[in-house]
């Protein structure tokens, strides 16, 4: 089941849900909207490597925008610091984002129970296309979870995404064993 939006309200006044800064215009029936922020990142090497390191640049969005490019792979993050307590929080693009070539995750839209952070965003698209810091760009919807939970992700060891942060965060993938 999602959480409805008097339902998310419910949770942020409780201090289950935490969305910083939180607008109530941005609160839809059943999800939020997240925005972009101001930092972008690419990666240095042209071949990524799984098992090694990949380095990232980061670098500001203009305040006339910038224009994202076909084939290349953009780190972007949202605007909003976000802590979920007791739901699983979904981040998922929006259909005006959508309609306009933009994906924004790669294939992880699921956070974890316990996840405090700003949320990285995989960014490509379908043809060259302006962004800007700021626009609307995915939405959180919110999973009740059931059964109780063991270890919450902020306090696993390897939780790779859990420093706190406003900008992206490229892929810790070298830190699992395989
Ligand atoms: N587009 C996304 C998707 C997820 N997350 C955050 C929320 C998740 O709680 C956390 C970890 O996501 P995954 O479990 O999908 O990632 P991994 O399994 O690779 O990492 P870990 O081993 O830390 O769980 O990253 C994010 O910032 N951006």
């Amino acid at each position: 089941m999602i959480l409805s939006d008097k339902r998310i309200l419910e949770e942020i006044e409780k201090g289950t849900i935490i969305i910083e800064p939180f607008k109530a215009e941005c609160l839809g029936t059943n999800s939020y909207d997240v925005h972009l922020g101001k930092y972008l990142a690419t990666y240095k090497d042209r071949i990524l490597d799984a098992k090694a390191h990949n380095k990232i640049e980061h670098f500001e969005i203009p305040k006339d925008g910038y224009v994202l490019q076909p084939g290349t792979l953009y780190l972007g993050v949202t605007l909003e610091y976000t802590e979920t307590h007791a739901h699983v929080p979904f981040l998922e693009g929006k259909s005006s984002t959508g309609r306009l070539g933009i994906d924004i995750h790669a294939t992880a839209g699921k956070g974890d129970v316990g996840f405090c952070n700003t949320w990285t965003l995989e960014i490509s698209c379908a043809q060259p296309v302006r962004i800007y810091a700021g626009m609307p760009i995915g939405q959180l919807i919110y999973f009740i979870v059931e059964g109780e939970i063991e270890t919450m992700y902020n306090s696993k060891d390897n939780a790779k995404y859990s420093n706190k942060t406003t900008k992206p965060v490229e892929s810790m993938m070298w830190k699992n064993k395989f």
